[in-house]
């Protein structure tokens, strides 16, 4: 996607040949700064610090973390510590576990002295993978979109709600969820995004709508608690969200928060839709709730908030009194039964086994 009118993606291999970019995402919206990878060290941190972030993009940094520690040592017994840092960065997203094994997969049987190019190649591609079925995605969202379209006045715009940040940023480039709302604007198809705030890290704020604001897509923010009043209203015409692991069964693990999100559609009638890459289901899953692990984060993300000061600095605040204990859980479980329909790159499916057994019959056998 453009910034500034220049297009850009999250992550790419630096000029030098010997270390990777990023946009570091902790410092948008009111900086836009971009980080070097040189290490593993520093590709683990990016991760788990979240300057990177989204189950997309941790794999595909992942991968280029894999590269820039076999650049440094080849050996196995790198490879071995390469993965397991890097694996144990954050829990929650399968896409790091994915890319991780494509690596280790593919260049395991070669011999030491070839292994970083391959892996510098292998992350070039799965970067390029991912953009292609994120634009694949959104091909299948606007068609849900159009159709919604041809049912409002002239004019009118398709409202939809989404929650945190599965956007371009999220991804390599286009997002999951954003991408079919990139699309239909793209197609002059009127739409207006509400934008959830997604505490604790605001990534709803500080990230989707630094995008949309940049592409010119119309959109309006929202505290998290509004969604279920705007949909008793009518206006929510749907809900697309994004997802960091989706069970063989269809149910759906994303940003805390989605699921109440997902319940107050259900109780309203709006169509709630998970916009997913492949590489984020968990075929070895079948009860998300029970089996997803989620990650547990800092107190201090939930007692501070950051922002922009009214000289233009950027400061953080603390809310609640000093002592108050606070708890982090960073993701939550929304069942399939509440999910209307998974977006993926091979189309439209129901949030069941069957559905996703017959988009990817190659995997379908659960255990
Ligand atoms: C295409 S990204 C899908 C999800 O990864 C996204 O919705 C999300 O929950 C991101 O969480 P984050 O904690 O910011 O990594």
């Amino acid at each position: 996607m453009n910034v500034a009118g220049k297009p850009t993606r999250t992550i790419w291999p630096a000029a030098d040949g010997a270390s990777v970019e990023i946009i570091d995402q902790t410092r948008l919206p009111h900086r836009y700064e971009i980080a070097t990878l040189r290490t593993l060290d520093d590709a683990a941190h990016a991760i788990s610090a979240m300057l990177v972030r989204g189950a997309p993009l941790i794999g595909a940094t992942a991968a280029y973390g894999m590269w820039l520690a076999l650049r440094a040592d080849p050996s196995d017994a790198a490879l071995t510590h390469a993965y397991d840092t890097l694996y144990a960065t954050r829990p929650t997203a399968v896409n790091l576990r994915w890319a991780l094994d494509r690596v280790r997969t593919a260049v395991s049987p070669l011999t030491p002295a070839d292994r970083a190019a391959a892996t510098r190649d292998l992350a070039a591609a799965l970067c390029d993978e991912d953009v292609a079925i994120n634009h694949a995605i959104g091909q299948a969202g606007l068609a849900l979109i159009r159709d919604l379209a041809a049912t409002k006045p002239a004019g009118q715009p398709v409202n939809i709600l989404t929650h945190c940040n599965a956007g371009w940023l999220a991804t390599v480039d286009w997002g999951t969820a954003t991408s079919p709302i990139y699309q239909a604007h793209d197609a002059g198809i009127p739409v207006h995004v509400w934008v959830d705030e997604t505490r604790p890290r605001n990534q709803g704020f500080h990230l989707t709508a630094w995008e949309l604001l940049n592409h010119g897509v119309p959109h309006t923010c929202i505290v998290d608690n509004a969604g279920g009043h705007l949909m008793q209203h009518g206006q929510v015409d749907l809900v697309i969200v994004g997802t960091d692991r989706t069970t063989a069964t269809g149910d759906v693990c994303n940003k805390i928060g989605t699921y109440l999100k997902a319940l107050a559609a259900h109780d309203n009638g709006v169509p709630f839709y998970v916009a997913l890459p492949s590489p984020t289901i968990d075929w070895t899953v079948r009860d998300g709730v029970r089996e997803i692990p989620i990650e547990e984060r800092g107190a201090h993300e939930v007692t501070h908030v950051s922002g922009l000061t009214t000289d233009g600095e950027v400061a953080s605040l603390q809310i609640p009194p000093t002592g108050s204990p606070a708890a982090n859980p960073a993701f939550d479980v929304t069942p399939a039964r509440l999910v209307t329909g998974l977006l993926t790159e091979r189309g439209l499916c129901p949030a069941t086994h069957a559905g996703l057994a017959q988009l990817f019959p190659d995997h379908a056998q659960i255990s």
